[in-house]
């Protein structure tokens, strides 16, 4: 019974992830979705900027703690194990959302470019962010990562397995093919608002604190001397910033 109430906890979980997840591309690309980036009631600047700021701040805090191995092996002694990456997408999911909820528009127009053809191509480029994320969920493995592996494998008594470390397909040009994806679907726009720069400058900059101060930390802790290899040889998230070697 119990493993069966974590199933339908689990797949819960990864339905709402996968709806804010769609969200998350009309939200910052302005399309389809009834409150975005530039959208709603403007008010004044600096209150604007601070609640902004405030919301980003939930997000990473909630993202960096949840995701540290002593966090986990917190949660795993209280509740089964085989939902913490569900409670992880969760409660990603309601930061998410409350950013979108809360988001205060700063419509200011930083650049446009009224070019037809260079307006398509950058909201290509925007989409072609998007699609770098979810094919590299796969390369990892995309049903670990949203928790499906582990409330399956917890009703069949399995214990899941880690993720192979993967340093084939995009991985063999940057460490941090996600977070590329997500760096390039923020920048790519063909009309940048103070709002947009601003989520676009705060996400950054944590996309690269959180990756080498937190993720790289614990992979290396992890992996050992393969990552430290790998770190030697791949460069972190700007493509062919490194001398190509075998890894
Ligand atoms: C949301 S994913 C982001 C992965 C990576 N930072 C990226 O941007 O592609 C975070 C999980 O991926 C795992 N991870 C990071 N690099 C990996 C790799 N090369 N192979 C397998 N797992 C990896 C981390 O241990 C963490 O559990």
């Amino acid at each position: 019974m119990k493993k069966v109430v974590i199933l339908i906890y689990g797949a819960l979980a990864y339905i709402i992830f996968l709806v804010v997840f769609l969200y998350a591309i009309g939200f910052v690309g302005n399309i389809i979705v009834p409150k975005s980036i530039d959208s709603g009631t403007e008010t004044t600047l600096l209150s604007s900027i601070f609640i902004n700021v405030i919301l980003l701040s939930v997000f990473a805090l909630q993202h960096s703690i949840m995701a540290r191995p002593k966090f986990k092996e917190s949660f795993n002694s209280i509740f089964s194990q085989a939902m913490e990456r569900s409670t992880y997408i969760l409660l990603s999911s309601l930061a998410l959302i409350l950013i979108y909820w809360q988001w205060q528009p700063i419509t200011t127009i930083v650049w446009e470019t009224e070019n037809t053809i260079l307006s398509s191509v950058i909201t290509g480029i925007f989409f072609l962010g998007w699609l770098i994320v979810l094919l590299s969920t796969f390369m990892i493995n995309h049903f670990e990562l949203f928790g499906l592996a582990q409330i399956f494998d917890n009703l069949k008594n399995k214990q899941t397995a880690n993720p192979k470390f993967q340093t084939n397909y995009l991985y063999k040009i940057v460490r941090h093919p996600i977070m590329l994806g997500f760096i390039i679907a923020f920048w790519a726009t063909p009309t940048m608002t103070v709002g947009h720069l601003l989520f676009a400058l705060v996400t950054t900059i944590y996309i690269f604190i959180a990756v080498k101060y937190l993720e790289e930390k614990d992979l290396r802790k992890f992996i050992g001397e393969k990552y430290e290899t790998y770190q030697k040889e791949v460069p972190m998230i700007i493509p062919f910033t490194k001398n190509k070697q075998k890894v």
